[in-house]
This record gives C-alpha cells, structure tokens and sequence, in this order.
C-alpha cells in the first residue's frame, strides 16, 4: 500500500541532502516554521523534494515510514525524487558527522587545487598528502589523471565533462570525515563554485597555483603543451581553451621574482591555514 503523501511537519530533527531537485507543488506553507531549517532553506534557495509523511491520523503507521531512532524518538523517514532515482529514502546515520571528528581529530573537508597543467598541482598533493600523513591525519587524493583512467574514463575534455564527477566524490569523502585533496586543473570557475556550495560551509579550501603559463609550458613534462602548438591536441587548456583563475579563493601560491615555492613550503602554507582554521584538531 502506498504511504498517504502530507506535507511533512515537525517531526524531522536531521537535515536531509535534497538541494537539487525541484519541489513539487512548492513549498509546503506549514514548512517555515518547523525544526528542519537546514532543508527548509535548501528547499527556498534552490528547490529540491517530494516530502511525504504517512498520516499517523488514518490509523496505520504506513510500512516504511515510522522508524524508532536512538533516543527512542521517532522520526520519519524522507522519500526524496533526485535526479531519475524515486522512490528512494535518506537514512540517518547514528555514529554521524560529530563523531567521525572526534575519531579521526579532523574536519572532513575538500581542498581543491586548481591550476593550469604542469602547475604543479599532482606534486602539491602528494607532498600535502605526506604531510597530513607525518602528523596523523587521513586524506586521499582524487587526481584528474589518474580519474581519467578509471571513474571518468568515459568523459572527455569538454566543458561539460571537465571535473563532472569529481564534486560527488569529493562530497563523499569529506562527509566521511576524510581530507580530500583534489588535483584537477577544473578551468572553469563555475564548476569549482558547484563543489563549494555543494558542500556544508566552511569545508571547501581552494588553492590555487598561480604559475603562468610560460613557466608550465617550459616544464612541459608529458609533452602536451608542444602537441596542443602543434595542432596536435585541440582544446588544450591554456593554449585553445580557457582557464578561468579564481578571484575569490582561500589560498593562493604566488610566483616570486622567478621563483616559486617549493611543493613542501607550500604543502606547510596549506597545512597552516588548515590547522588555523580548526580543520586538524
Ligand atoms: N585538452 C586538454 N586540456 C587539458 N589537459 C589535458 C587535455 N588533454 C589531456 N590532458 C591531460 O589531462 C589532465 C587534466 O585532467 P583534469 O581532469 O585535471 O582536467 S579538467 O579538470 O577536467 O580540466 C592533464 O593533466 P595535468 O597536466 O596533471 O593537469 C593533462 O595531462
Ligand atoms: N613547486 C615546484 N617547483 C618547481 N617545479 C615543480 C614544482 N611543483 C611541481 N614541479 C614540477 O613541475 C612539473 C609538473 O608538475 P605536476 O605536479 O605534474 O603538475 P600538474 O599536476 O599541475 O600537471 C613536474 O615536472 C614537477 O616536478
């Protein structure tokens, strides 16, 4: 039998993820004053939710609706619509957010390195990486190469494939309580902004390696930048696609007098604003 769909009220003390599907028949009035704020306000900004609660008032509780939790509350259940998927519900989890901080004495949080290829970003990340690692901290690095040979192999360098998946994954991991350390040249600005707001505040750190151009393409490790002149490689970012620098970001590595810090001052310049910021406890 199917639950009697209400407008949900009071009964929800968690957040639900739920900002990015459209809200059928709006926002139900009787929404703004309950005590689920985090998706009420989620569901004012963008839009997002099929809210369903079984009416406890036609007797039967509904089968899947009513759970006991913890405390011995009970809370309903969210059936959400996101994306294609229906029919689907968000279950909370018990040992939650504020308990993996204690465990791991770290916030979960994404730091984004973005920068033009041969910036140095796969270096960064690994020296940071090693860093957190000597003071006991977990991370894990999500690098736009190494992706490409698996999770997006099927995508391609444009616009709309450049960094796609990644912000689901980096969400994950941060949720889970883990250092993620991105490394994608992620050019467009638009799709770093997607991630950061995706993300509970104060939990995206973007770095940005501002080496110029000419400097990457003397390094030229791989040997792209000289097929990308030679008509080899089209799109190539930097040379015939665009690279978008942030405007607004956390920490930006500078180029000095010629000179650019190395991969372990920077990875210190990182590891300093984290743990200044209440990042690694
Ligand atoms: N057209 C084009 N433009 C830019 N880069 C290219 C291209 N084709 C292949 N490569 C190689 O792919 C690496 C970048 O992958 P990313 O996933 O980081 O790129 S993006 O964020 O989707 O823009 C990039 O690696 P890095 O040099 O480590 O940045 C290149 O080696
Ligand atoms: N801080 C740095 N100073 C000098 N050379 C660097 C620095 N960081 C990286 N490199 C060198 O630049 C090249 C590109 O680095 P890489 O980390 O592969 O860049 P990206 O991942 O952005 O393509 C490599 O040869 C690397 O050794």
């Amino acid at each position: 039998m199917e639950a009697q769909a209400q407008p949900l009220l009071c009964t929800v003390d968690r957040t639900v993820h739920c900002r990015h599907v459209p809200v059928t028949g709006g926002v139900p009035a009787d929404l703004a004053g309950c005590r689920w704020r985090g998706a009420a306000c989620a569901l004012k900004r963008s839009a997002c939710l099929k809210v369903y609660a079984t009416s406890s008032a036609s007797g039967s509780p509904g089968p899947e609706t009513e759970k006991p939790t913890l405390a011995g509350n009970t809370h309903k259940l969210l059936e959400s619509t996101d994306g294609k998927s229906t029919n689907i519900f968000w279950h909370n989890n018990p040992a939650g957010k504020n308990e993996r901080v204690k465990l791991l004495n770290q916030k979960g949080c994404v730091v984004w390195i973005t920068g033009l290829s041969g910036s140095g970003k796969s270096t960064l990340a690994c020296a940071l990486s090693q860093e957190l690692h000597n003071r006991g901290h977990l991370s894990y690095i999500l690098d736009g190469d190494n992706l490409r040979h698996g999770l997006n192999r099927d995508l391609s360098f444009k616009p709309d494939d450049r960094a796609e998946n990644i912000r689901q994954v980096a969400k994950l991991f941060a949720d889970a309580g883990l250092i993620c350390i991105t490394s994608l040249i992620s050019p467009y600005r638009r799709d770093r902004d997607a991630c950061r707001y995706l993300l509970p505040r104060s939990s995206f750190i973007e770095v940005f390696l501002n080496v110029p151009l000419e400097v990457c393409e003397g390094r030229d490790p791989k040997g792209l930048y000289k097929l990308a002149r030679d008509g080899k490689i089209k799109g190539f970012t930097g040379i015939d696609d665009p690279y978008e620098a942030p405007t607004n970001c956390e920490i930006v590595i500078g180029w000095h007098d010629g000179m650019c810090p190395s991969p372990k001052a920077t990875a210190d310049e990182v590891v300093f604003y984290m743990t200044k910021n209440g990042y690694l406890t």
